[in-house]
C-alpha cells in the first residue's frame, strides 16, 4: 500500500481558526489538514462559514489563530501564493470592458502560470468567442468563462466556492467531468463548496461538514462508507430493533422508515432491512439535526 497521504505536507493547515464580524463569533476555531492530491468538498448550510474560511485561506479577510497555505500565511503572502492558487469566489467578477481575447492577453500578462491556450480550449463547446465583449455575455456564459480563466492557471491548489452557480445542468456535469480528467493531478489539490452535493460526490476523495462555524465531519470518503450507514426498514418489530441501536437520524418516507447509523456493523443492520451507504446529502441532513452540546438533556 502507498504511504497514506496525510503524511505528506499539506496544502492547508489550520489551527484554532476564528473569526467574528463585529461582535459576532462566525468561525469557532477550526483546525485542519488538507493534504495534497484530493478533492475537498465543503458543505453547511447558508451562513455556516464556509466562504469565510475559504476567504481566510486566499489571504482575502483577517482571522485569528493560524492558517498556512503552502507552507504560508496567506493574509501576509497574499501576492505571492497567488502564484500557485487560483479561486473562483462568489464576489469575483471579470473586467466587463474588456473583448474575451483581451481578457486572455491582459492574463498572460499579469499570471506567470496563465495558459491562453489552455483557456481557449476550456471554451470549446461553449458559445463563447474571443471577439465578444465579457458585458454582452449571459450570465451562465460569464461563470463559464470564469471557470475556464481559472483552470487555465496551472495552480497547486484551486478554490472553487458554489462554481456552478446560474450554469444549466449539461454544463455543469461536463464541468466537473472535465475538472476531473482535465485538471485534476496528484500534485493539485481542489476545494469545493456548493448546495448540489449530490453533483460532485463522484469525485470528492474527502468532505467536510461546517455548521454555525464548526466543522462537524472531517472524513475520507472511504471512511464515511465505512463508518455510516443507511437502513430501510418497514416492519414495526424491525424498527423498534433499529432504534435500540441508536441511529443518528430517523425520518419516514413515502412510507418508509429510513434510519442512519454511525458506526454499527452492517452484518447487525442487515436482517432489519436493506441497508446501504447513505448519500452525502442524506448523511448531512441527518448530521446538523444532531444536537452539538449535551445531547442528554435535550431530549
Ligand atoms: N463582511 C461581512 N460582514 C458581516 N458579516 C458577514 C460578512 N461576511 C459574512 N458575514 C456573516 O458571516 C456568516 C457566514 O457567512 P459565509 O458567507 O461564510 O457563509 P456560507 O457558509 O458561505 O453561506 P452561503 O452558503 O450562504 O454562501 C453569515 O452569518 C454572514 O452574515
Amino acid at each position: 500500500m502507498s504511504e497514506p497521504s496525510t503524511a505528506l505536507e499539506p496544502i492547508v493547515s489550520a489551527r484554532g481558526l476564528r473569526k467574528s464580524f463585529g461582535r459576532k463569533p462566525i468561525l469557532h476555531g477550526l483546525d485542519f489538514d488538507i493534504p495534497p492530491g484530493r478533492i475537498y468538498g465543503l458543505v453547511g448550510h447558508n451562513g455556516a462559514g464556509k466562504t469565510t474560511t475559504l476567504n481566510a485561506m486566499l489571504g482575502l479577510t483577517s482571522y485569528e489563530g493560524t492558517i498556512r497555505v503552502l507552507g504560508e500565511d496567506p493574509f501576509a503572502r497574499r501576492a505571492h501564493l497567488m502564484e500557485n492558487v487560483a479561486f473562483i469566489s462568489d464576489v469575483a467578477s471579470l473586467p466587463r470592458f474588456l473583448r474575451v481575447r483581451e481578457l486572455f492577453a491582459l492574463l498572460t500578462n499579469i499570471h506567470p502560470n496563465f495558459s491562453q491556450e489552455k483557456a481557449r480550449q476550456f471554451l470549446e463547446g461553449t458559445d463563447i468567442r474571443p471577439e465578444m465583449k465579457i458585458k454582452a455575455l449571459s450570465k451562465g456564459m460569464m461563470a463559464q468563462l470564469h471557470l475556464a480563466v481559472v483552470m487555465a492557471i496551472d495552480a497547486k491548489l484551486l478554490v472553487l466556492d458554489e462554481p456552478t452557480l446560474g450554469l444549466d445542468i449539461t454544463y455543469r456535469k461536463r464541468f466537473y467531468r472535465r475538472l476531473l480528467e482535465d485538471y485534476m493531478t496528484e500534485e493539485r489539490t481542489l476545494i469545493i463548496t456548493t448546495h448540489q452535493v449530490d453533483e460532485i460526490e463522484f469525485m470528492l476523495s474527502d468532505i467536510m461538514f461546517i455548521r454555525d462555524g464548526e466543522l462537524i465531519l472531517h472524513m475520507q470518503m472511504e471512511t464515511v462508507s465505512e463508518k455510516f450507514s443507511q437502513l430501510v426498514a418497514n416492519e414495526p418489530e424491525a424498527q423498534e430493533a433499529a432504534r435500540a441501536l441508536g441511529p443518528v437520524y430517523e425520518e419516514t418516507r413515502f412510507g418508509q422508515t429510513v434510519f442512519i447509523f454511525d458506526g454499527v456493523p452492517r452484518e447487525t443492520l442487515e436482517p432489519l432491512g436493506k441497508v446501504s451507504t447513505p448519500t452525502l446529502s442524506d448523511l448531512f441532513v441527518a448530521l446538523m439535526q444532531r444536537p452539538t452540546a449535551n445531547p442528554e438533556s435535550a431530549r
